[in-house]
């Protein structure tokens, strides 16, 4: 198809982007005015990604260069990592997030998969999507923020990052709105950092250590300043981890099919790769179960032998102080989604569909 060259993400330059037909990035590359000044040849830009926000699309469009992102790609890869995130929590203090009220906070392609997976196990579900309820014909019943702040017992954000429109999400949990949680609340971040302000959150915990209330349970994946957290949130953190929540082999793998079909289509090539063919067997293929899950000790047994986000915190604690976070990133280990584990059981088979999603 032509002639690849490769740049690191956060260093490409405009010069390099001279007689360049096709620009491929992650979250990590500003797609700006400065960025593309000198691209004289450039007819697409694409991101292996779900967010957007490090593009300046209307550039792109007053500029007549194609853009496509990868929506979906890895939404199952962050709905399980949620959801393993909330084992971790079981684990640790017997906290049963089946009995519990959990509010999504941004119910589009992640926020919608960990609702079916919610729904499969009968948790009660409160849903904040203003963007969605605007739009009369959903039929979703929807919350506002303050009333999901207020009523959950855990809440978990999956909205874009934006800093306009009706409905912006630029610290949409902020000074104003963070005294609205309950007391022993379960807050997750892994959409954009920027969602929740950073220092505000930090203020807000420190606040709660000197009036002896209980500490938030904090699962952060993103954070504002990356690749440079604020070191004082990590410690106030259960989990922390290094922006990976979308990290799973499928989603990677998914989100760099969908722009190899884009630019085929692009340069007129057949597209002849499939994913499928390309996906390794997993470590742990299969396995055998004597009876049917009943209990949340017995999913998290499962959950875990695909995934279990403390490996990710761990390797986060012990290599941030060196420049980590890029390199984790980088080297991620290799992590699969539920659906590469075949689960046999041997009477109700019912069950099996959450784990096949
Ligand atoms: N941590 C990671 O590894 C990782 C991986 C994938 C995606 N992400 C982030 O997650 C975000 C969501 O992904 P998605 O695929 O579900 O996107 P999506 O566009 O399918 O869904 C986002 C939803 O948020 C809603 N929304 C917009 N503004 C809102 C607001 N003010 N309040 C509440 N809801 C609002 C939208 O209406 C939409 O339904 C991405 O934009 C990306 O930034 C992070
Ligand atoms: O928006 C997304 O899809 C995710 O945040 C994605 O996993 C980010 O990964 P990166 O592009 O930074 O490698």
């Amino acid at each position: 198809m032509g002639t690849i060259e490769r740049f690191a993400g956060r260093e490409l330059k405009a010069e390099q982007l001279k007689d360049v037909d096709v620009l491929l990035v992650r979250s990590i590359t500003k797609v700006n005015d400065e960025l593309l000044s000198k691209a004289n040849k450039l007819k697409f830009v694409g991101t292996a990604t779900i967010g957007e926000d490090h593009i300046d699309k209307p550039l792109l469009k007053q500029r007549g260069i194609e853009f496509s992102s990868a929506p979906g790609c890895n939404a199952t890869s962050v709905a399980e990592f949620v959801i393993s995130a909330l084992l971790v929590l079981h684990d640790r203090y017997n906290l049963d997030f089946i009995n519990k009220t959990i509010a999504i906070v941004g119910v589009g392609n992640i926020g919608k998969r960990l609702l079916q997976r919610l729904n499969t196990l009968n948790v009660d579900v409160l849903l904040c999507d203003p963007v969605r309820q605007d739009n009369e014909s959903d039929a979703a019943h929807f919350i506002d923020l303050n009333d999901a702040l207020a009523r959950a017992d855990i809440i978990s954000f999956h909205t874009p990052l934006t800093r306009d429109g009706a409905h912006p999400t630029f610290h949409l949990l902020n000074e104003n709105n963070l005294p609205l949680l309950k007391d022993d609340v379960v807050l997750i971040n892994s959409c954009r950092g920027e969602v929740i302000d950073n220092q505000a959150l930090y203020n807000h915990i420190i606040w709660r250590e000197e009036s002896s209330k209980p500490a938030i349970k904090l699962v952060l994946d993103v954070w504002e300043g990356e690749p440079n957290p604020m070191p004082a949130l990590i410690e106030k953190a259960e989990l922390a981890t290094a922006h990976i929540a979308g990290y799973s082999l499928e989603g990677k793998a998914r989100g760099t099919e969908m722009l190899y079909q884009k630019v085929c289509a692009l340069v007129a090539v057949p597209s002849t790769i499939k994913l499928s063919t390309l996906l390794p067997i997993a470590d742990v293929a299969s396995t055998k179960l004597a009876q049917d899950v009943t209990t949340t000790e017995e999913l998290k047994k499962l959950v875990h032998l695909v995934f279990d986000v403390r490996r990710d915190d761990g390797l986060f604690r012990e290599l941030l102080n060196s420049n980590g976070f890029d390199w984790l990133r980088k080297n991620y280990p290799t992590r699969r989604e539920w659906s590469s584990l075949q689960v046999e059981i041997e009477k109700d088979q019912q069950i099996l569909s959450i784990y096949r999603k």
